[in-house]
């Protein structure tokens, strides 16, 4: 199974330190949501594994090989993001540059290509530097979707689409997963939205990954407690405890822990992935 390992990764912009060992393992065949705070990092991160930006210290390997010395793996990874364009080439029109994407890239979907521009309603006889930003977003979709590469990144996909878009856009992904299974990273701080496609989460913040898991396997540790406020202070003990809230004399404590062997006088309730990344984010800003 192909994979990317992401070493001890360091980068600073000046005196401000962005990625402070940044590691984790990125799999085949996985839907990722890279999720983190505005400027937590993220399109550093992405632009660092896709090697159009150095890191300071650390190292991208794809199946153990060290990604900035073997220049043909990179046809294995293809990120968008808003600067994915040259110059020249915003001058070109849509239809044109996806003719082109289709001879540089042998295996360009051109089918889902066609089936793509028409759902989304693409006017291709438009040149790329008179898209809206909206359809600027829908071109590096359907680019993402179509291009033959095995890891496949998204920055911020969903910018300035709209809803019955952005419902497009996840139909399609999941359709195009199922029909060649692949990994899609989608960093985003719009969690809710993208919750139900992902089935695995990277929390970046404060320069490093703080949670690398499934779905299934975060939200079983995503808890919220609430009880009587000597109750839950004399379980929590040494829970991990990422927030805390409290109503006259019950309290709330939001953990990420494994909860068992709770009293009766405490309720649990799963808390949602956008609640969980709220709480995490906004504790470690308070430290
Ligand atoms: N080329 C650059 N020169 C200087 N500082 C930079 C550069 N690129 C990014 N930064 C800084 O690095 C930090 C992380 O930026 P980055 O764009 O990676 O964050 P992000 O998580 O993608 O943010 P957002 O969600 O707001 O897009 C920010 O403080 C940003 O200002």
């Amino acid at each position: 199974m192909d994979r990317i390992e992401i070493q001890q990764l360091e980068k600073s912009f000046g005196k401000k330190k962005v990625l402070r060992d940044v590691s984790c393992v990125i799999e085949e065949g996985h839907i990722y949501g890279l999720l983190g705070r505005n400027g937590a990092g993220k399109s550093t991160l992405l632009n660092i594994i896709n090697n159009r930006m150095r890191a300071e210290e650390g190292q991208v390997l794809y199946n153990g090989q060290n990604i900035r010395e073997n220049d043909g793996l990179l046809q294995e990874l293809f990120l968008v993001n808003d600067t994915i364009l040259f110059k020249r080439e915003e001058t070109e029109k849509v239809a044109s540059y996806f003719k082109h994407a289709a001879l540089f890239y042998p295996d360009f979907d051109e089918n889902l290509c066609h089936h793509l521009v028409a759902a989304f309603d693409m006017d291709t006889s438009l040149r790329l530097s008179k898209l809206s930003t909206g359809y600027r977003s829908i071109f590096n979709i359907i680019l993402a979707l179509c291009v033959p590469a095995r890891f496949i990144f998204l920055d911020e996909p969903i910018l300035g689409l709209d809803a019955n878009h952005r419902d497009l856009f996840y139909k399609e992904l999941v359709d195009a997963f199922m029909e060649r299974p692949r990994t899609f990273v989608l960093s985003t701080h719009l969690i809710e939205e993208v919750a139900r496609l992902i089935d695995s989460v990277l929390i970046l913040d404060k320069g490093m990954i703080q949670v690398a898991d499934t779905v299934e396997a975060v939200t079983e540790k995503a808890w919220s407690l609430t009880g009587a406020s000597q109750d839950v202070d004399a379980y929590a003990g040494q829970l991990n405890v990422i927030g805390v809230e409290y109503l006259g004399n019950q309290t709330t404590l939001y953990v990420y822990d494994d909860v068992s062997r709770l009293p009766d006088t405490i309720q649990k309730q799963k808390l949602e992935l956008q609640k969980l990344f709220i709480m995490m984010t906004n504790r470690l800003e308070e430290k």
